[in-house]
């Protein structure tokens, strides 16, 4: 068989919350595929299913119907304990806060994947990175010690550190100010340039979305538009047909 061309592959993904009368249908039959060494972008309404869609193409959550495959693998197929030693070995996560364990240093909390899978940091990589994330003189610091910005480039290490196939990144600036914003996006940008990583970024925020490779836009949990290499003024105007069409 060949393998795929995508990291990550959605086939007819349905998500229901709930049953009967109060159920929500957050994501209605979504297809979508990303291909590896690109940074994507998911967009949409406040509600539209980005974060689950996020956490479906993850594994962090199960869809209701439907196919999530990570490279040539099935995501449903897995047992639980798979699945979190492939979320733990192939994805990396990188969320609005930051998620740091604060009683770690900062090489603590980067090195924490590999930890956790029993592996020993591979010092060449590990050095690549922290110099890539610019941290090499605070790793014997605590989160507590850093600015927001710093934190959220400490996450992107600790996502990196295990060369993942994918990394999934929930409004990863959404607490941060414009200028610390645009750094992490130049940041997540060079992670796909220079380090042939794979992003799939959520965000609000077309700016943000400007840094990105393709769009997928998301309303009441149907993929409803995608673009290729759009600048932020046409990111806002479809997000604002697609708030004007709720
Ligand atoms: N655990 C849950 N139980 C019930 N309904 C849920 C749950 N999680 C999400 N939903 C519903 O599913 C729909 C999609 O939610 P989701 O969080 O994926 O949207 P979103 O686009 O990420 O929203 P936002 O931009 O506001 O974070 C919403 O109607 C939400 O209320």
């Amino acid at each position: 068989m060949l393998a795929s061309r995508y990291a990550v592959h959605l086939t007819d993904v349905t998500k229901q919350y709930g049953e009967g009368p109060d159920a929500v249908l957050a994501l209605d039959k979504v297809s979508a595929g990303i291909e590896s060494g690109t940074f994507t972008a998911v967009m949409g309404p406040s509600g539209s299913g980005k974060s689950t869609f996020l956490h479906c193409a993850a594994g962090l959550d199960r869809p209701t119907s439907g196919e999530v495959r990570l490279g040539d693998q099935e995501l449903s197929a897995l047992r639980e304990r798979r699945l979190t030693e492939l979320r733990r070995t192939r994805i990396g996560f990188v969320f609005q806060a930051f998620n740091l364990l604060p009683s770690l240093t900062v090489e603590q909390n980067i090195v924490l994947p590999l930890r956790l899978a029993g592996q020993q940091p591979d010092d060449t990589w590990l050095r690549h990175i922290v110099d890539a994330v610019d941290l090499g003189g605070r790793l014997t610091r605590f989160p507590a010690q850093l600015s927001g910005g710093q934190q959220q480039r400490v996450a992107i290490a600790r996502a990196l550190v295990t060369r993942p196939e994918v990394i999934f990144a929930d409004e990863p600036t959404g607490a941060l100010d414009p200028e610390t914003a645009r750094d992490i996006l130049i940041l997540l940008r060079q992670a796909v340039t220079d380090l042939h990583q794979t992003v799939v970024m959520v965000t609000h925020d077309p700016v943000a979305a400007a840094h990105t490779d393709q769009v997928l836009f998301l309303n009441a949990g149907r993929v409803v538009d995608g673009m290729v290499g759009p600048g932020a003024d046409r990111i806002a105007e479809v997000m604002a047909g697609l708030r004007r069409a709720v």
